[in-house]
């Protein structure tokens, strides 16, 4: 069997390049490395970077991107307003009760440590963590900085954060998710082929080979399993070589052998001279040995913040002693977060059989966190005073270099990744044989009804070009409200990395859109318009084309508007399904007579200008009709024609043109005023 370190050199010294990359670093950091790193990693002080590894030149640029991060957290606290609220008898209510998620937690972690935070669920972990990461929303007090300097643009750029939850593409392979990733985050100085085999090293590095040409998988249908998902996630973080790097619970639904893996990774990941704070839920002896620093949190208060090897020794000395002579310290340091000290556990698994007294844990979690506050908060107020003093750790380069370009890639590569992924993302959704199976079916439907229509049946034809405006108004609507609030999770995880500008991201979801969206209408009128008996005229077919797929346009872009702003998919299908409705009513083929104080509401209607356009140029040129007893009309006098006044083409092409910027611009502006975070 071999020893602990000795594996850690293994895993090590057998993977990827990518770790020969960590290794090299621990050689050109500012901060010192404690001492297993050398252990870890005997030779590194000796060898010549350039000359023992003649790939490393390749990747310089990323070793050249980490920057010692010294994280200082002092006093956090986290207040949030709970929103449950309590009615009175006289109708008011009662102001929100406020809730103490954090309160008072400090620590230091430099470069080339693992922090790991423990505690019970709903202990705060995820929250301090967030917070770490600077993008907990609102006021946090105490102080949180990195390099003695507050979170910048330039620090979320070296900073990489695995949230809980995998927030990932699941028609996309791993292969494929982390090569996109790679493309977007990586900077421009490294080519295509180099960015790519770095996301093939993270796939050999995490043990994903044997699922790398699988899709990831989502609720709807089977992909990786959760583990591989998480390793994904974690991958996508490590690809971009970060000096701060935040996990929450990256061991949560693995084997002990691939967790093993994971946190022996992380903590050689650390010894590179990255800063490495994660949670995680009851970690095993070995792993526990591998933090150097863990936060203990009970009900968001600390009970210890320190050294992993002191932990004993601490709660030793404050009164709590284990009952048995081995026991694995994540364990008692769990009990003890729950308020369950060692004696009464022993009571309570010889006695109680599970009925703990909630007085006595009550007072044990008070009674530790008033430890914490006389014995470990003064000793690590003077630390993180200390080492306020040390210059490393205030001007470490992280602080200097911070006025760098706020984007590793330009407007244009990143327009090019996003769509390309986009288009293979979505290709599955756009054509899905059932959305294929709803339009073709309405379209052979429809072209029956109006089975070779002519002029002598001038109301049902206007009948067939109202119902095109309506059916291509409703039917994109619906299918653009939903884009943003779904895309919401994943862009706020990608923007909060500082991967992409929101207006390569808009421009490249526009232009993705554009054949998915406009395939399907174009088989439908092409089918519907020679059943239906339309005009037979090519021109006048192309024409009718070109209108529908400019109302398709404009009623995506009211739905892309109604996401953005609301971001929840039920408020927005019911406020677009009450639009569309009133746009219908007043498109001018129900009501002719509308009364003058809400005539107004057909200038607002897309379907009204769509239908008088179609209608101008079905019957353009002095059509007649019969209109009775021998009589021929001109189809223009007809009275559902004449009402609409037609004759104003540029207008109606002017109106639509203003709708189609002006819905898109609406729907950028709301993405970019605060709905993603
Ligand atoms: N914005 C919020 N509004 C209301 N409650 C909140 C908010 N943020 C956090 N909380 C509460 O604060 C507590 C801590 O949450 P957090 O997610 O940080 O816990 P955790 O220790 O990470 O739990 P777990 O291990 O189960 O993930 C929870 O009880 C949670 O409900």
């Amino acid at each position: 069997m071999m020893a602990p370190a000795d594996q850690e050199t293994a895993i090590i010294s057998n993977s990827s390049n990518f770790l020969l990359v960590n290794r090299l670093e621990t050689i050109s950091v500012h901060a010192e490395p404690p001492s297993p790193a050398t252990k870890a990693n005997p030779c590194a002080e000796d060898q010549n970077p350039e000359q023992e590894q003649p790939n490393s030149d390749r990747f310089s640029i990323l070793r050249a991107s980490l920057r010692p991060v010294t994280l200082k957290f002092e006093d956090v606290e986290y207040r949030v307003q709970c929103r449950s609220t309590k009615s009175t008898c006289f109708g008011s209510t009662e102001p929100k009760p406020i809730r103490i998620v954090l309160n008072g937690v400090s620590g230091i972690v430099r470069p080339g440590e693992l922090l790991a935070m423990l505690g019970p669920s709903g202990s705060g972990k995820t929250t301090l963590l967030t917070a770490l990461a600077g993008r907990l929303p609102g006021k946090i007090s105490g102080s949180i900085t990195y390099n003695g300097q507050p979170f910048t643009s330039a620090m979320k750029r070296k900073t990489g954060f695995v949230t809980q939850d995998d927030v990932l593409y699941p028609h996309l392979t791993v292969l494929e998710t982390l090569t996109y990733t790679a493309l977007l985050r990586l900077p421009n100085k490294l080519t295509r082929e180099e960015k790519v085999e770095q996301a093939e090293l993270i796939i050999m590095e995490l043990g994903l080979t044997r699922c790398r040409n699988n899709v990831v998988g989502g609720p709807l249908f089977r992909g990786v399993s959760g583990g591989e998902r998480k390793r994904v996630s974690i991958g996508q973080e490590m690809l971009v070589n970060p000096s701060l790097l935040l996990l929450d619970e990256p061991t949560s639904g693995l084997d002990s052998t691939t967790a093993q893996r994971i946190v022996a990774s992380l903590r050689a990941l650390a010894r590179g001279g990255r800063t490495l704070v994660t949670t995680i839920h009851q970690p095993s002896s070995w792993l526990y040995r591998m933090f150097d620093k863990v936060v203990v949190l009970s009900d968001g208060c600390p009970i210890y913040s320190g050294r992993a090897g002191q932990v004993m020794e601490y709660f030793g000395s404050v009164g709590y002693v284990p009952g048995f002579n081995f026991v694995n310290p994540a364990d008692f340091l769990l009990d003890l977060a729950n308020g369950v000290a060692p004696d009464r556990k022993q009571d309570d698994q010889n006695e109680y059989h599970g009925q703990l007294d909630h007085e006595d844990q009550n007072s044990t979690k008070q009674s530790l966190i008033s430890s914490y506050k006389k014995h470990l908060h003064p000793l690590l107020e003077a630390e993180i005073r200390q080492s306020t003093r040390d210059p490393n750790s205030i001007s470490g380069p992280s602080a200097s270099r911070g006025s760098e370009g706020q984007w590793t890639t330009s407007w244009w590569v990143q327009f090019k990744v996003l769509l390309r992924r986009g288009l293979q993302e979505r290709k599955h959704e756009s054509f899905s044989g059932l959305r294929i199976f709803q339009v073709m079916s309405v379209s052979f439907l429809s072209g029956l009804l109006w089975w070779h229509s002519d002029t002598s049946h001038v109301q049902d034809q206007v009948g067939l070009l109202f119902f095109f405006s309506i059916f291509w108004g409703f039917f994109p609507l619906f299918s653009a409200v939903f884009t943003f609030p779904q895309e919401r999770p994943m862009l706020i995880r990608e923007r909060s990395s500082g991967m992409y500008r929101l207006s390569s991201y808009y421009f490249a979801r526009m232009a993705g859109d554009l054949p998915m969206e406009l395939v399907l209408p174009t088989i439908f009128v092409t089918v519907t318009y020679w059943m239906g008996g339309l005009k037979p005229s090519l021109t006048t077919f192309v024409l009718t084309l070109l209108i529908i797929l400019f109302n398709v346009l404009v009623s995506q872009g009211l739905g892309l508007a109604l996401g953005a702003i609301l971001m929840d998919i039920k408020q927005a299908t019911t406020l677009a399904s009450v639009t569309m409705l009133v746009f219908l009513l007043a498109g001018g083929y129900y009501i002719q007579h509308i009364p003058q104080f809400i005539a107004w509401l057909k200038y607002v209607s897309f379907s009204h200008y769509c239908y008088k356009l179609l209608v101008e140029v079905q019957f353009l040129k002095n059509e007649v009709y019969d209109c009775g007893q021998v009589v021929q009309c001109r189809i223009m006098d007809f009275p559902g024609i004449s009402v609409l006044h037609l004759g104003h083409v540029g207008w109606d092409v002017g109106a639509l043109a203003i709708m189609f910027v002006g819905y898109r611009l609406l729907a950028y502006v709301a993405l970019r005023s605060g709905q993603l975070h």
